[in-house]
Order: C-alpha cells, then sequence, then structure tokens
C-alpha cells in the first residue's frame, strides 16, 4: 500500500525543511540564540543581529543582490502591499496610474484594489489564452502619469512565467517603478537582480521550505526606489519596516533559501520529470486540457482541466490526495478560478481545473498513486 494521504499542493505552501527547522529551534530558548537583534549593548543582542546578517546575506545571494536591498517582512502579501502602496504613495507627485494584471495573485489585484478607493486610476491588462501578457500590451498601457507597473513572475495557479526581463525593459526605458511578485519563483527558478530591470521583488519562505509567515521585499538601491512605510514604529529594516525582528523566522527563511541554492538545478530537473510523468499519465484519458503556456512554466506547476467532470466533485472523489481546484469553492465563494476564466477556459472547463503541485519531498511513486487515482475516479464520475 502507498502511503497516503499524498500531498502535492507545494503551490499553497512546503513542509519546513529538517535543517531549516533545526536552524529555528536554535533561536528560542533561554540556551539559545534568542536575544533582540535591536538591543544594541550586549552580546545576546549582538548575536541575535549577527543571525539575521547572516540570513539577510543567504537571501541577497539566491537573488543575486546586495543585502541591503532586502527588507524582511511577514511575507509576499505584506511585500506586494508594501512594494505597491509604498511605490504608488512615493512617486504620487509623479502620476497616479498604476498597471497591473488580471491572473495576478489577491494580494496584489486587491492592494491595487484599495489604491482605487483612494483615487488612483488602476488599468488591468489581460493576459492571452496560455496566462502571459505581451511587453507590446504594457508599453501601449503606459500613460504619462503611470508610476508603478505590478506583474508577477510565476503564477501561482497556472505556473506560467511571465518574460520580466522584457516587462521590466519597457517600465525602464518609461521610468516606470517595474514590482514584481517572485512568491512562486524563488528557489524554483534562477533570479538574477543584478542583470534584471526589476526595481521591487516580493518573497515568501513558505513557498521553499521555509517556515510560513515571513517574507522579504526587495528594494533595489541604484538606481535607487522611494518606497513610503507602511507599518511605523522603531525604525527597523532602515525605516521600511518596523517591528522587532523575528530571528527564528528570519533564520528559516536564510537556510530554506540557502539550500534552494544548493539544491535549484538539480531540482529543477528533478521536479520537471515528475511533472511530466504526471501529465503523460493523465493524457491516457481522453477530454483534458493543459491550462497554460506548454513551455514557458515552472517545473512543480501542473494545472489540468477534465472535460466533463466538476472540479470539486473530483477533489472530493481524491480524498486522499492533497491537490487544489483553482476555483474558489473552498472559499465563501462559489465562483469558478478567476485565473481559468482570464485565460478564456468556459465556465465548466474552469470549474473542472485542478492544480497539482509537486516538490522536494513527491516521489515517482507518489505521482503514480495519484494518477491511478485520479484516472479511477475521473472516469466514474464521467460515468464510463
Ligand atoms: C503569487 C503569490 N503571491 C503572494 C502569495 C502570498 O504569500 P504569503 O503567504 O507569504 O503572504 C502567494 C501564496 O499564497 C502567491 O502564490
Ligand atoms: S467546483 Fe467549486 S466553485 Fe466550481
Amino acid at each position: 500500500m502507498h502511503q497516503t494521504p499524498v500531498y502535492l499542493d507545494y503551490a499553497a505552501t512546503t513542509p519546513v525543511d529538517p535543517a531549516v527547522a533545526e536552524k529555528m529551534v536554535g533561536c528560542l530558548t533561554l540556551d539559545g540564540n534568542f536575544g533582540n537583534p535591536a538591543s544594541r549593548s550586549y552580546r545576546f543582542g549582538w548575536m541575535a543581529e549577527e543571525a539575521v546578517d547572516i540570513a539577510r546575506n543567504q537571501v541577497a545571494d539566491l537573488i543575486n543582490c546586495d543585502p541591503r536591498e532586502v527588507v524582511f517582512t511577514s511575507g509576499a502579501t505584506e511585500s506586494d502591499n508594501l512594494a505597491i502602496k509604498g511605490a504608488a504613495h512615493a512617486y504620487a507627485d509623479k502620476g497616479r496610474h498604476i498597471i497591473t494584471v488580471n491572473t495576478e495573485h489577491k494580494a496584489v489585484i486587491d492592494t491595487c484594489e484599495a489604491l482605487r478607493q483612494d483615487g488612483f486610476d488602476v488599468t488591468v491588462l489581460e493576459v492571452d489564452s496560455q496566462g502571459l501578457v505581451s511587453a507590446e500590451q504594457l508599453t501601449a498601457a503606459l500613460r504619462p502619469d503611470t508610476s508603478v507597473v505590478s506583474i508577477m513572475h510565476v503564477n501561482n495557479e497556472l505556473g506560467v512565467v511571465q518574460d520580466i526581463a522584457a516587462l521590466g525593459a519597457v517600465c525602464r526605458e518609461a521610468g516606470v517603478v517595474f514590482h514584481v511578485d517572485a512568491a512562486q519563483s524563488a528557489g524554483k527558478l534562477p533570479i538574477d537582480l543584478a542583470n534584471l530591470p526589476v526595481d521591487l521583488m516580493s518573497f515568501s519562505a513558505h513557498k521553499l521550505y521555509g517556515p510560513k509567515g515571513i517574507g522579504a521585499l526587495y528594494v533595489r538601491r541604484r538606481p535607487k526606489v522611494r518606497l513610503q512605510a507602511q507599518i511605523h514604529g522603531g525604525g527597523h529594516e532602515r525605516g521600511m519596516r518596523s517591528g522587532t525582528l523575528p530571528t527564528h523566522q528570519i533564520v528559516g527563511m536564510g537556510e530554506a533559501f540557502a539550500l534552494a541554492a544548493d539544491c535549484l538545478e538539480e531540482e529543477i530537473t528533478r521536479l520537471t520529470a515528475l511533472r511530466e510523468r504526471l501529465w503523460k499519465g493523465l493524457q491516457t484519458l481522453d477530454d483534458v486540457h493543459l491550462n497554460g503556456h506548454p513551455e514557458q512554466r515552472v517545473a512543480g506547476i501542473l494545472n489540468v482541466s477534465f472535460g466533463g467532470v466538476d472540479g470539486e466533485s473530483l477533489i472530493m472523489g481524491l480524498n486522499d490526495i492533497a491537490v487544489s481546484s483553482g476555483s474558489a469553492c473552498t472559499s465563501a465563494s462559489l465562483e469558478p478560478s478567476y485565473v481559468l476564466q482570464a485565460i478564456g477556459r468556459s465556465a465548466e472547463l474552469a470549474h473542472a481545473g485542478i492544480r497539482f503541485s509537486v516538490g522536494r519531498f513527491t516521489s515517482a511513486d507518489d505521482v503514480d498513486y495519484a494518477l491511478e487515482k485520479v484516472t479511477t475516479v475521473v472516469s466514474r464520475l464521467r460515468g464510463a
């Protein structure tokens, strides 16, 4: 018997790597590194500050930036809020027009919506049928009063990768601040901020085997990007984000980023093979549709719609496999996924979308077990 339940929802969150957990535990108790990193007058504080410095360097190393460009936050949601609200307000004298995309995470969409309520103008670009936006579309949407553009790197539902180098080049040329939500790409794709025209980039630790509740915002120093703080207080993180630094969380994030850097290439190869094994197996069923661009995609995510099957019933049938319906059916709303609708899927296929996401601890056996189960349940639901 295969060990169940099988976890295939790594895009929702990942288990903390045991090496990360071990480092975190060392920052909690009296015999560990529990001090406040802001305490300057004794050793407990210096040791905590040193641990935070090491972690800041580990984060910076994975994305090739200066550690002084890393601002720790509570996660990608907060980073998105700080980036978009912070830049929109800091550059409001230049203009009050913001551009984003209709498949962004709610952390970006709702933040832009909040700014709209505050009197900003927001243009929402529409992706094509494969989930991508083009540099031409962005160029056409720019206005003299555009101040901020926010476009995600890897989409959390589809796994498609936007061409942030080309989109960022458009922003650079126009002198517009470019923010990228990289919650789903850090540790999954190489990111080289020294050579990317990106001004602000959001990260989360729990998508790459670090703890929940910690993330970072990259804030470019050259050319310098201005930000208005959204959380005020003791002036931590160079005044951009006040609040006592959670040493254990930060140390965990640093270790997770260092591990990701070590195994990035190997993991891309292994996860691509697992995803392809899954996709190949699913194609033995009729009427299956891959959602999102077939090649321009991250290794670990596969989003598939099964014709003639209701997504909710499928997920119920897959009771010992943890996957995600792209739809909001698990939340309060009964709307099908706005991302699948954005790529032009019919309401029926948008309801039938399932996101499988594999990760560090997924085995070929897990994939085979899921395949067998999905094939059986889909056939049963289709009345075959
Ligand atoms: C693309 C994207 N942005 C933002 C978030 C939110 O990240 P966090 O859970 O760290 O707030 C997520 C994860 O849910 C995500 O996938
Ligand atoms: S399957 Fe639940 S909202 Fe469509």
